[in-house]
Parts: structure tokens; C-alpha cells; sequence
């Protein structure tokens, strides 16, 4: 089962950062998901509730990111990762979060992960 449902580019603005102060700011984190899911009951049936709503799940990942005021991406990603998979009963994501600005030089920095089995 090869079906994915994706999110790019959500933007997300958070407090986030290693340094004193980042955290007395917000900064803009941006995350791209793909999300292993059936998709052939939502094509068949046209509804919602047989789909992985990606509003839903793009809702869950704002209000996840801002409630940890992580220090570190990869911080942010783990927890993330876990709270999809568990809430909505994810299978296997890939997930991407840039930080832009953080190294100026760079358009973006982050990291990338991916958990779970694709089946
Ligand atoms: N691998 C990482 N390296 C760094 C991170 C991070 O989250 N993961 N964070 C910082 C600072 O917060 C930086 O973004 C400030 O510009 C440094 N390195």
C-alpha cells in the first residue's frame, strides 16, 4: 500500500531555540509530512470520516508544536512523530521541519525523520 496524504509548508510560529533569546521570541518553523494511509475507502466512499483529514491533522501538529516550546527541532519532531502516530493511528510518516533564519547563510536548516513501517 503505497497511498500517501501529505502537508507542505505548514507554517507554525512557536517559541523554539537552545539560546536566551530565542526564548523570549516566536520564530517560524515550517513542516512537511507524508502520511501512510488507505486511501481506496475514502475514494470509494467520499467521506471525510474514512480519510486522514489532513486539516485535522495540520491543527493537531500547530497546537503540539506551540504547547512544547522546544529547544531543539529534533525535540519538536519526536514528539510530534509520536502524537500523530498515536492520535490519529499512522502506520509510518515522514516528516520535515525547517527553521528558516536560523543560519543565514542557509534558506533553511532542520531536520527530517521518518518513523514507523510502510507497509
Ligand atoms: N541539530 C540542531 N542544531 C541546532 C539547533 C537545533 O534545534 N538542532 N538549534 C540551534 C539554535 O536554536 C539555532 O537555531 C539558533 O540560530 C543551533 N543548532
Amino acid at each position: 500500500m503505497a497511498d500517501i496524504v501529505f502537508i507542505e509548508g505548514l507554517a507554525v510560529e512557536t517559541v523554539i531555540g537552545v539560546y536566551d533569546w530565542e526564548r523570549d521570541i516566536t520564530q517560524r518553523l515550517l513542516v512537511d509530512l507524508e502520511m501512510a494511509w488507505d486511501n481506496r475507502a475514502p475514494g470509494a466512499s467520499d467521506d471525510v470520516a474514512d480519510a486522514l483529514d489532513y486539516a485535522a491533522v495540520s491543527e493537531f501538529v500547530s497546537r503540539c508544536i506551540r504547547q512544547l516550546e522546544p529547544q531543539l527541532v529534533e525535540r519538536a519532531a519526536e514528539v510530534l512523530a509520536a502524537g500523530l502516530q498515536s492520535h490519529f493511528g499512522i502506520s509510518w510518516l515522514r516528516l520535515t521541519l525547517r527553521k528558516p533564519g536560523a543560519v543565514p547563510a542557509a534558506s533553511a536548516v532542520g531536520v527530517r525523520i521518518e518513523r514507523g513501517e510502510r507497509s
